[in-house]
């Protein structure tokens, strides 16, 4: 028989089972909405029993539905031969026949592993892996290594090989897609590593980081589901493009209970993706900022009343701004939040009152000291001053307020240069959207300020909470398991506010330092030490193949850095294409003529996405370059917002401005340039 009927012959063997799958899969779903429906009986039965049991069969039967109806396509993509002369089917899900035997696996599962594990050297008792590639029901290619020929049966197929790269080779969609056909072993070895303490992952552009962190998720939630399954797994990455395009990930394995944000989406109640100018954002981010952010909160408010002045039988009693002051620092040196001290203010304010009066106290005045405090304290004028010069804080209207550049000099003294003042104030005082940077500043405010009355903080129309009432309380901090990608790029403060979430849960912790756009990583170091506590058990995994980016590509990305890194923290590029990279200098006046030209080009080469990545401040400029394309496979996107992307070409315009305007320079040129998977145009301006 030729090759080629043989892969048919194959296929057709496999299609057989795959049919089987489909129809067990029906009627595991009919059996799953019928329990649902039952329970909704037992519900009318309104006994605490009937409810309780109501509630855990719906439960139960909701969350297979959701397994179950996870997107079909792919539904069974491996199979293992082993050396006894059985064979195994490995799938996105688990399912077994009505006898109970195994029709499909689980990838997660431990019978699962050696898919993953097995290698020539070490084939654990497999002799042929098999992967199997679909069009929704239909099985369309396999795809074969034998890892143990002394012990494959003479009549046993081999076909075809290199289903990794069959699937590297393949065109980018809108969204990442699930890997689980072709994890690779030093994948897999980081996917499946023990849930506690601290996981860290890292290595260069395109070797999976994401991809391993988010299979990770799937991992562990499926292993100890009782454990993470109720307090949940948080995912952080850089922005909401990112977190959209890896949002179909986790739900196409079957798993809905991860809450994905974007740093500038942490805080319940504001989002926000707008970036500073990378000097300011690096100012914000500072760990200097927690001392200035308490600083200012023990400052008066800035329309503080300059005097207290109070009628009481005949008397004046009256404290001056110096007697005003004096009571402000000693409540603020209790270090109690302020708005946890307003009652203790008040007591203050009375008992400074009190011995003002006893001061003027003579024959026609004998105040009594209960009487007094009891009727000014429940005077309306006495609280009318109270809430002016002990307001109630909320965090956004404190930061807010340090928009005043004098206000902000007091706060910061000696801790931030005037020129960072400035800075900063000018940054608040043109404030029409918080940024990404103020995020982590409002969720540390939000600590040092301690919770405010239940009155809604008066907020503009663009910082309303959203109408979409998160599915856990507010700031929910009990997540057991945090995942956080792009690591290397989170500044000290927001290693903060990541780490409040997370107070009692294990870690993954992904990045790639030679990518990082934050400059001071020493510090950044130590507030992410803080923010993992007390964890004891660390492990660390390096993937070192690039997956994303054909080699050609890579190595015009990798001449970015060179001169910056040693050799061993770039990753190999396993893929070639025979395409070079495009690098082309042209006259700005002709740059947008050019660029025009060259993304038309990329998108008529190119099957999938194509991506244009310029600087931040351009990055409007080039888009209105491109208005005319129309083509819904098109992005423009600012170099900020490349993190973590991944388009099938990609056009870098200005790499020189691009590098020049962040405070990491060439890394960040390193990443843009690291985006593609096929085809890479680079435009310099002369
Ligand atoms: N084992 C694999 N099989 C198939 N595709 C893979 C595999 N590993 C990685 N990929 C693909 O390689 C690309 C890069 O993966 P991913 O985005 O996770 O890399 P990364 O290390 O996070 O990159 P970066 O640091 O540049 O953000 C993705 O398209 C991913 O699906």
């Amino acid at each position: 028989m030729s090759e080629g009927s043989d892969k048919q012959a194959e296929i057709a063997l496999e299609q057989r089972h795959v049919d089987r799958v489909y129809a067990r899969l029906d009627e595991l779903r009919a059996e799953a909405a019928a329990m649902r429906d039952k329970s909704y009986e037992y519900g009318r039965e309104a006994t605490p029993e009937a409810l309780n049991e109501r509630d855990v069969m719906l439960h139960h039967a909701n969350r297979t539905l959701q397994a179950l109806n996870a997107e079909s396509e792919g539904l069974v993509f491996g199979r293992l031969d082993t050396a006894s002369g059985d064979a195994v089917h490995i799938g996105r899900l688990g399912i077994r026949d009505q006898r109970f035997d195994n029709l499909l696996v689980d990838w997660r599962a431990p019978m699962a592993a050696a898919f993953y594990q097995a290698t020539p050297e070490h084939p654990e008792n497999v002799v042929r892996r098999r992967v199997i590639r679909s069009s929704r029901e239909q099985v369309v290619d396999v795809s074969d290594d034998l890892l143990d020929p002394d012990r494959a049966p003479e009549d046993m197929k081999v076909i075809g090989d290199g289903a990794l790269m069959a699937a590297l080779s393949r065109s980018r969609g809108e969204t990442m897609r699930n890997i689980v056909a072709t994890i690779q072993k030093e994948q897999d070895d980081a996917i499946r590593a023990p849930e506690g303490g601290v996981t860290e992952i890292t290595g260069g552009p395109g070797t999976g980081k994401t991809a391993v962190a988010l299979h990770r998720a799937a991992y562990l939630l499926y292993r100890d589901q009782r454990r993470l399954g109720g307090p949940g797994v948080l995912v952080v990455g850089p922005s909401p493009v990112f977190m959209s395009y890896i949002s179909r990930v986790l739900p196409s394995m079957g798993e809905h209970n991860v809450e994905l944000r974007a740093l500038g989406e942490v805080l319940d109640g504001i989002s926000t993706a707008r970036v500073d100018e990378p000097r300011t954002a690096e100012i914000k981010g500072s760990s200097r900022m927690v001392k200035v952010l308490r600083r200012a909160l023990r400052l008066p408010p800035p329309d503080e009343p300059g005097e207290l002045r109070i009628f009481y039988r005949g008397a004046v009693l009256k404290l001056d701004a110096e007697e005003l002051g004096a009571i402000r620092r000693r409540l603020n040196n209790k270090g109690v939040p302020p708005n946890k001290n307003r009652m203790k203010a008040a007591d203050a304010l009375l008992e400074a009152l009190w011995q003002r009066a006893c001061e003027l106290a003579d024959e026609h005045f004998r105040p009594d000291r209960e009487e007094l405090i009891t009727e000014i304290g429940e005077r309306i004028e006495f609280h009318r001053f109270l809430v002016a010069w002990w307001p109630a804080l909320y965090p956004m209207q404190v930061l807010r307020w340090l928009s005043d550049p004098a206000r902000l000099a007091r706060a910061a003294r000696k801790l931030l240069s005037a020129e960072e003042v400035d800075l900063l104030a000018k940054s608040w005082a043109e404030l029409t959207e918080w940024t990404v940077a103020d995020i982590a500043l409002v969720d540390e405010l939000r600590v040092l300020t301690g919770p405010p009355p239940k009155r809604r903080e008066p907020v503009a129309e663009a910082e309303q909470p959203s109408t979409e009432a998160p599915r856990r309380p507010f700031n929910y901090d009990e997540y057991a398991h945090v995942v956080v990608d792009e690591a290397q790029d989170l500044s000290p403060m927001q290693w903060r506010m990541v780490g409040r979430r997370g107070k009692h849960a294990s870690w993954t912790i992904v990045g790639d330092p030679v990518q990082s756009s934050w400059p001071d990583p020493a510090e950044a170091d130590t507030a992410r030490a803080e923010a993992l506590g007390g964890q004891h058990s660390h492990r660390r995994f390096t993937l070192r193949t690039n997956y994303r980016n054909s080699a050609e590509i890579f190595e015009v990305a990798a001449e970015a850095v060179r001169d910056l890194v040693v050799p061993g923290d770039l990753p190999s590029a396993v893929r070639t294409t025979g395409v070079a990279p495009e690098v082309r200098e042209v006259a700005e006046a002709e740059l947008a003529g050019v660029t025009d030209e060259a993304v038309r080009e990329l998108l008529a080469r190119a099957e999938g996405t194509v991506g244009v990545i310029t600087t931040m401040a351009r990055r409007a400029e080039v888009a209105s370059w491109l208005s005319g394309v129309g083509d819904p496979r098109l992005r423009v996107v600012g170099s900020l917002d490349a993190k973590g992307m991944e388009y099938d070409a990609v056009a870098v315009v200005d790499p020189e401005g691009l590098a020049a305007e962040s405070s990491t320079g060439r890394r960040a040129l390193y990443v843009a340039l690291s985006r593609a998977t096929q085809l890479l145009t680079v435009l310099e301006p002369r």
